[in-house]
């Protein structure tokens, strides 16, 4: 937990909400909201998605906490290489949306998509494989979205534009597993990532023994910040990818600060989502130029803040969330419980 819990009047006071428009439509939505927090060390964004629970949303503000009042581990390295990053789109969709991205030289790869088919994903990762930098390194992620079988069959129909890994290929660990042991015996091996398999300190120690995957993908937000999650990725010893949530440039620096602070950082990281956003809350938005983005502070304009100020319905709802997920991180806090009774 973050050493430092502001009490919930300090947190109300510090908070704004946004609302950002998508080009199009990600993981089922097309606008996003953020609650951002300007505290004395700079900005924070609490964002979790519209279902999580107030525990599940908890770990989401002591990350922005951190952000907000604590600041970042000192940085190792001053820019971090990205991934361009393609939604379930039609195969003739891809080329405007890596032309959003700049010249990354990796592409993920959305797949599995509900209401799509195998075919889908082919067409959608030979258009990639036609159009991105001639020697792109494209990767994978069905979210879980598939079967053993499934994933053991459309991993051997993708591999044949090769394929760098697969994320979350299927849902629980021991599936990932049973998919490692099968890949391996056949000999058409794609690694595995595990991405939403990692959400709590435990859950390495279970990927490790279980010998799930082959690197991990870690988000600061859901870990509950970016010392959180170097503590994650040291216990793991496996390769990490810093990935974003489909956060506003305020939460992709503190994706790019837990890149920054890493031993080792063999992989682009999905940090580059700020290109699927129509709208930011920086002049300078953290969108991948040369396929890197630069280590920094966590900022927001002022104006850009105002011009996305989601309507006073909604700021009224996510204080309501703030306030509900400040009560499990600080159970005692007497404003927090007037404010819910
Ligand atoms: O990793 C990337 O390239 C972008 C981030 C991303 O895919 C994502 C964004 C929001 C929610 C879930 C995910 C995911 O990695 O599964
Ligand atoms: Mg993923």
């Amino acid at each position: 937990m973050s050493p430092t819990t502001p009490d919930l009047a300090e947190l109300l006071d510090a908070a704004v909400v946004v609302t950002l428009p998508l080009h199009r439509r990600f993981r089922g939505i097309t606008t996003r909201e953020a609650l951002l927090l300007r505290g004395p060390a700079g900005w924070g964004e609490f964002a979790p998605f519209l279902e999580y629970d107030a525990q599940e949303s908890s770990r989401w503000l002591a990350a922005a906490i951190e952000a907000a009042w604590t600041g970042f581990p000192a940085p190792r390295r001053a820019s971090v290489e990205v991934n361009a990053t393609v939604p379930a789109v039609p195969g003739a969709d891809v080329p405007a949306v890596l032309a959003g991205f700049g010249d990354c030289r990796t592409v993920k790869v959305k797949v599995a998509e509900r209401g799509q088919t195998l075919a889908d994903d082919v067409d959608r990762v030979r258009a990639v494989r036609r159009c991105a930098w001639a020697d792109a390194r494209i990767r994978v992620d069905a979210n879980g979205g598939w079967t053993v079988d499934e994933a053991e069959r459309a991993l051997d129909a993708l591999g044949e534009s090769g394929l760098e890994y697969a994320e979350q290929p299927c849902a629980s660990l021991e599936e990932l597993a049973e998919l490692r042991r099968r890949m391996h015996r056949s000999g058409a091996v794609v690694p595995l990532a595990a991405d939403e398999s990692i959400r709590k300190a435990e859950d390495p120690l279970r990927v490790v023994g279980l010998e799930a995957a082959d690197l991990v993908v870690l988000k600061v937000a859901p870990l509950a910040g970016v010392r959180p999650a170097l503590a994650v990725a040291a216990a793991c010893g496996l390769p990490v990818v810093v990935s974003s949530a489909l956060d506003t440039s305020v939460g992709i620096a503190a994706g790019l600060a837990l890149a920054a602070a890493l031993p080792e950082l063999p992989h682009a990281c999905g940090l580059g989502t700020v290109a699927l956003l129509a709208g930011d809350v920086r002049h300078d938005p953290l969108v991948p130029v040369d396929g890197r983005l630069p280590v920094g502070p966590a900022v927001a304009d002022a104006d850009l803040v105002e011009r996305h100020r989601a309507p006073q319905e909604r700021q009224g709802w996510w204080r309501e969330r703030l306030r509900a997920a400040h009560a499990v991180l600080s159970p005692d806090d007497p404003d927090g419980v007037a404010a819910g009774s």
